[in-house]
């Protein structure tokens, strides 16, 4: 998807020499300070903007909910989700629609336009739209940062069911360590520190991932966010993670 990438934003290096794949089936959370370039990295990797230096191959399908929820505040919810496929609903597109804002906790909420809905409910639309053309790429930008600690956990478990494990491939960026280390495959941070200037940290297949495994690497990846020495930092705690992911067993691939 990425290979050797590398972008200047405002006379500042934001990334260099990125190499990335995300296959189908798999998350990577992206986790950096703000202004780090998250957002830049996933508008690239959606083929939005482009990259300074190397190449970005883009899918073509893609589900993008922005940071902001940008939905049509004429338009119903679920009028909002359909908006998604660009063509005249169907009555299946509408029943999906109706089941994607229901599994998002927003049943009864279909026919609400936007300027009724509290911030939280418009970030669900808005992923409920992502969702909707279940596209090879799904690229969710802070998808939880409106929403208190337990829609947090329903909303990404949701996420999960319905993106990583219908076989989308899936950009997730958070500011969330623990959701991270939670829902991801693997995790991109964007370093503050000069050198490097991204890390990558593995993790247990999500399949066979224990609250133990999720804590520790919760701490791995506040380090490499934190620390002066990433790579180090993680390399002792990692040893238990090596290897490649192996399939979710719990996965429902559609
Ligand atoms: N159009 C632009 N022109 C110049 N600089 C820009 C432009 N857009 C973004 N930037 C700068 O690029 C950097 C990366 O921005 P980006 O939005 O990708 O960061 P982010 O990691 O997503 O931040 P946040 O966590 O705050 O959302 C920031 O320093 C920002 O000021």
């Amino acid at each position: 998807m990425f290979r050797g990438v590398g972008h200047v934003l405002g006379g500042k290096v934001l990334f260099e020499d990125v190499h990335l794949d995300v296959p189908p089936g798999t998350v990577l959370a992206v986790l950096g300070p703000s202004g780090s370039g998250k957002s830049t990295l996933l508008r690239m990797a959606a083929g939005l903007s482009r990259p300074l230096t190397g190449t970005v191959t883009a899918p073509r399908g893609v589900g993008y909910a922005f940071a902001e929820p940008r939905l049509l505040p004429w338009r119903t919810a679920l009028d909002n989700v359909v908006f998604a496929l660009g063509r005249r609903p169907r009555p299946p597109d509408l029943d999906r629609g109706r089941a994607l804002l229901a599994r998002l906790g927003l049943a009864g909420s279909e026919g609400a336009r936007p300027g009724r809905l509290s911030t939280g409910m418009r970030q669900r639309v808005s992923l409920a739209r992502a969702l909707m053309p279940a596209a090879p790429l799904l690229v969710l930008d802070e998808p939880t940062s409106a929403l208190d600690v337990r829609l947090r956990e329903e909303v990404s478990t949701a996420l999960l069911a319905l993106g990583a494990d219908a076989a989308s491939a899936v950009l997730w960026a958070t500011h969330d360590p623990y959701e991270a280390a939670r829902v991801a495959d693997e995790v991109l941070v964007l370093t503050p520190a000069e050198r490097p200037r991204h890390t990558f940290v593995p993790l247990v297949p999500r399949g066979r991932r224990t609250p133990e495994d999720t804590d520790r690497a919760a701490r791995a990846i506040t380090l490499a966010l934190t620390g002066p020495s990433p790579t180090g930092a993680y390399g002792a705690a990692a040893a238990p993670y090596a290897g490649p992911p192996a399939p979710d067993p719990l996965g429902e691939h559609t």
